[in-house]
């Protein structure tokens, strides 16, 4: 069989096909714009690590034309956009591209991520509806071309497949392995303020940073955060300017105790802190709730992940 595509359907069509799929908010723990592309795209290098917050998406079968349902915080956010332009949808239609596909069923989102905040929430949701509906449709889709479909969605979709600690480099579709990560622990906040990626990036001062140079592996937490600290997010400081909430929240993350570094990721506004370890990161959350500021964020602790959080028994 070597060299010939595996045939269309599940492996074991016996077998329960998973229905649902969960879509990790995206950190970028550094991020260095080294450069811009003629098309004005920014070169970035940026190293990318998946929290244990995420929205889900689900699968219905039915008889009727493929739709989206959206649920959850934030499914409001996004019910006033064009259903076709959701990033759900947008993913289904390029893996149904060129195969025989019925487009059927009911797709669930539940919004728990906050929109345009800097965690690739889209992005999330869209690697999830790939390895959804490959799954549902039964396509076995090779992985190169599933990273290429996941590329043409956005530059930060292919890192969300596989869910994993990641070098991004180029535009972000570029993936390289990450250090070795410790067992540690994140806060997330989010100020409730959506910044827009674009308006960030045009706010930037134009010089441009050295790509990042990192160890092997890192044995714990505060080894970690001492390189990290050397390193930055070089859209923080215009973040910053857009969104000056965002100033309120790194200070915050940076008195909770036992922070070891706290950070803006990507075009913002959510911001992260890292601790020693889950529980760590709960506590400090668990001490916000007496700080009136801190009454209407957005506020998620738990794990960093140090592995792929896609299921293992996919190929991805
Ligand atoms: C900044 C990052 C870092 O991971 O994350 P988020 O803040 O989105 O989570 C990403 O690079 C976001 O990539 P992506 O999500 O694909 O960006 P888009 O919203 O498609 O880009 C909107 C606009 O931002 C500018 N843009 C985006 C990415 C990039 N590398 N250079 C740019 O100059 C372009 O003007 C583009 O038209
Ligand atoms: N499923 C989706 N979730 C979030 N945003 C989506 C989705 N589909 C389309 N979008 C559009 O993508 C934009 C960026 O969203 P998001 O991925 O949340 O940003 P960020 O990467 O900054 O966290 C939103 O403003 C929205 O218009």
């Amino acid at each position: 069989m070597t060299g010939q595509s595996p045939p269309a359907g599940p492996a074991d069509r016996n077998a329960p096909v998973s229905l649902s799929e969960t879509a990790h908010a995206k950190i970028n723990l550094t991020l260095h714009v080294t450069g811009k592309r003629p098309d004005g795209y920014h070169i970035l290098d940026s190293l990318a690590v998946f929290a244990s917050a995420a929205d889900t998406l689900s699968y219905i079968p039915s008889g009727s034309p493929l739709s989206l349902e959206l649920t959850g915080p934030f499914g409001q956010t996004l019910a006033t956009e064009a259903c076709d332009d959701n990033l759900v949808i947008r993913a289904a239609r390029l893996l149904a591209e060129g195969r025989t596909v019925e487009q059927t069923g009911r797709v669930i989102l539940e919004k728990n991520l906050p929109v345009a905040s800097g965690i690739g929430g889209g992005s999330a949701d869209a690697a999830a509806t790939l390895r959804l509906l490959d799954r549902v449709w039964g396509l076995n889709t090779p992985a190169d071309r599933l990273h290429t479909i996941a590329t043409r969605l956005g530059a930060d979709v292919p890192v969300c497949l596989a869910q994993k600690p990641a070098r991004m480099g180029g535009i972000g579709e570029q993936l390289s392995p990450a250090p070795t990560l410790p067992d540690c622990g994140m806060i997330l906040i989010n100020c409730g303020e959506a910044v827009s990626t674009p308006a960030v990036f045009r706010a930037r001062v134009n010089t441009f940073s050295p790509a990042a140079s990192f160890p092997a592996s890192w044995p714990d937490a505060k080894t970690m955060a001492t390189d990290l600290a050397r390193l930055t997010n070089d859209l923080e400081a215009p973040a910053c300017e857009i969104c000056p909430a965002i100033r309120t929240v790194l200070t915050t993350i940076a008195s909770l105790p036992d922070c070891r570094l706290s950070r803006m990721s990507g075009s913002g506004a959510t911001c992260f802190g890292l601790f020693d370890s889950p529980d760590a990161a709960r506590t400090a959350a668990q001490a916000l709730s007496s700080n009136p500021t801190a009454a209407t964020w957005w506020i998620q602790a738990g794990p960093l992940a140090s592995r792929s959080l896609t299921d293992v028994t996919q190929k991805n």
